[in-house]
């Protein structure tokens, strides 16, 4: 069994600490040696992908640092112990076997007489029968007619991972023939969400997919009523539109008012179940189930990288280990995702939840405090828009954000023009080249408002082209990330006490159980 202490216990964290500004990242981008690291720092990732960190401030002293504590922090025995089914969360007395829906790393993991994996394989496969049937006509509406639109209605964990993934496969799915359905989302209590949405669909034709692991979240609850309440003022049966993804142990899971139900389980976490039921449905039903298979196969190929001891062929654990010296050595707050692709436009917004909610704690899995930073603030925008926005931040403002940029060679629809000698996919790949120079080197200017002072660390993560099998490759790598993360700073990252207050106090006000500031804000806004 691995030992879990406190990161500022390990004798290997002492030694990293010791290297504070160790390197100087804009000399090390300089001219030829610029070049030479971009050609070493680089480490194959699944589908084609590689995760290049030149630019970052490491070098042979910092690497060999951060490999001592992987190993005295026995990150690849902590994984291990996790895909072989022991209880990592332990806030919740659960397993965390989000990797088993996509791939078996270890042995088989039972629980309650049932094998886990056969478990999520068989409701992948409910899920595809479903998604095939509505496909070939055999599921319609009340008469007889083809569904067209595909809403899902959660929020968070699922909601955010869905909705970012449906949104990068869009495209693809459409060059490729293979987009079956549109989807679209309501996801917020606002009811102006669910509104614009439901007016923007053929109620007609359209499905509803219920998201909701534990079937008990307000937010869901509410929308789902509000869907039934437009379909039954259409004069529509709403068990013949929805559909349920749910836990078996939630209420959801005993209506009867649905098409029908797929399951999850309490041993995948929200922010981690794109690759279960609540990612599946949705995709199967858009883009068809091989689509949502070669994701799966992307994230499985990238979970197998993760379990390698070697830390310079793990980009998931490297990945990790270069953002703790980040943030516990050189004492950086954040960091941004930036992705050079527009079908990722949402996908910042994901790993936002997938990283905030898991690493955002400052008691240990124990239940004791640490005392040293955890979780940065994380935050993205695709590029080149986030470049006529926070740049000017990023390049010279009071804190040094380290940026983690996605780019491809290729678009995914391969429609473009040539315009004074290159095409915009070009011009795109100009700019986060350029970028990741500027961010690192800066340029010296005698007036201060124009100077650079560079310095600014990033990673790029590169592939041909956006892929359901790169995706998932994505995908798998920042879970894994945040997931090694989580071992070095010894915390629970499968649970998620810090939203519960703000749900007790919202029920309190709308039971006008309230008073002091509570009861100030309630009338303030008209409660
Ligand atoms: O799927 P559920 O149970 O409706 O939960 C939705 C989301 O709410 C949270 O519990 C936070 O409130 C997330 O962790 C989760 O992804």
């Amino acid at each position: 069994m691995a030992a879990w202490k406190n990161l500022d216990t390990l004798a290997s964290y002492g030694e990293l600490s010791k290297l504070k500004n160790h390197v100087d990242i804009a000399k090390a981008m300089s001219g030829e040696n610029g070049a030479e690291r971009v050609a070493k720092y680089s480490v194959p990732m699944a589908a084609g992908l590689c995760y290049n960190y030149a630019a970052k401030e490491v070098d042979e002293t910092v690497l060999a640092a951060l490999e001592k504590l992987a190993n005295e922090a026995e990150l690849s025995e902590k994984f291990e112990e996790l895909y072989n089914g022991a209880v990592i969360n332990t806030g919740e007395n659960r397993m965390v076997l989000h990797h088993l829906a996509r791939v078996q790393l270890g042995k088989a993991v039972v629980a309650d007489g049932v094998d886990k994996r056969e478990f999520y394989v068989a409701q992948q496969k409910k899920a595809a029968d479903f998604a095939n049937k509505v496909h070939a006509g055999e599921i319609t509406n009340e008469n007889g007619e083809k569904f067209t639109t595909v809403v899902q209605i959660g929020i968070g964990g699922s909601d955010l991972g869905p909705r970012a993934l449906y949104i990068a496969l869009e495209n693809w799915a459409k060059a490729n023939n293979t987009f079956k359905m549109e989807a679209k989302f309501i996801s917020n209590v606002d009811p102006d969400d669910a509104a614009a949405v439901l007016a923007s669909v053929d109620l007609a034709h359209s499905l509803f997919i219920v998201v909701s692991k534990s079937g008990t979240t307000l937010e869901t609850l509410t929308n789902e009523a509000f869907v039934k309440d437009a379909l039954v003022k259409a004069g529509l049966n709403p068990s013949k539109h929805m559909l349920a993804v749910t836990s078996e142990t939630s209420p959801l899971a005993k209506s009867d008012s649905y098409l029908t139900a797929i399951f999850m389980d309490d041993y995948i976490g929200g922010r981690y179940s794109s690759v279960s039921g609540v990612g599946g449905a949705i995709l199967s039903l858009a883009f068809g189930p091989e689509v949502f298979a070669q994701l799966l196969d992307g994230a499985a190929e990238e979970d197998k990288l993760a379990a390698n001891k070697n830390i310079f062929q793990n980009p998931d654990m490297l990945d990790a280990l270069i953002g703790i010296y980040e943030r516990n050595v050189q004492g950086y707050p954040a960091t941004a995702v930036l992705p050079y692709s527009q079908a990722l436009s949402r996908f910042p917004a994901h790993l936002q939840q997938c990283d905030m909610e898991s690493n955002g704690k400052t008691v240990n899995r124990f239940g004791e405090p640490v005392d040293y930073p955890t979780g940065p603030v994380i935050f993205g925008e695709p590029g080149t828009n986030g470049q006529h926005s926070f740049y000017q931040l990023l390049h010279q403002g009071s804190d040094i954000v380290p940026l983690q940029f996605i780019g491809f060679r290729n678009s995914q629809l391969g429609v473009d023009v040539d315009i004074e000698n290159s095409t915009s996919q070009q011009k795109l790949c100009a700019n986060v080249a350029a970028q990741i120079v500027a961010f690192a080197c800066g340029k010296k200017d005698d007036n201060l408002n124009k100077n650079f002072k560079g310095h600014r660390p990033s990673s790029i993560i590169t592939g041909d082209k956006l892929t359901p099998a790169s995706l998932g490759a994505l995908l798998a790598h920042f879970e894994n990330k945040i997931m090694f993360q989580g071992f070095v700073w010894n915390l629970n990252s499968f649970d998620q006490e810090g939203v519960q207050l703000g749900k007790v106090l919202a029920k309190r006000v709308l039971a006008h159980d309230t008073d002091g500031a509570l009861k100030a804000y309630s009338d303030l806004l008209n409660i």
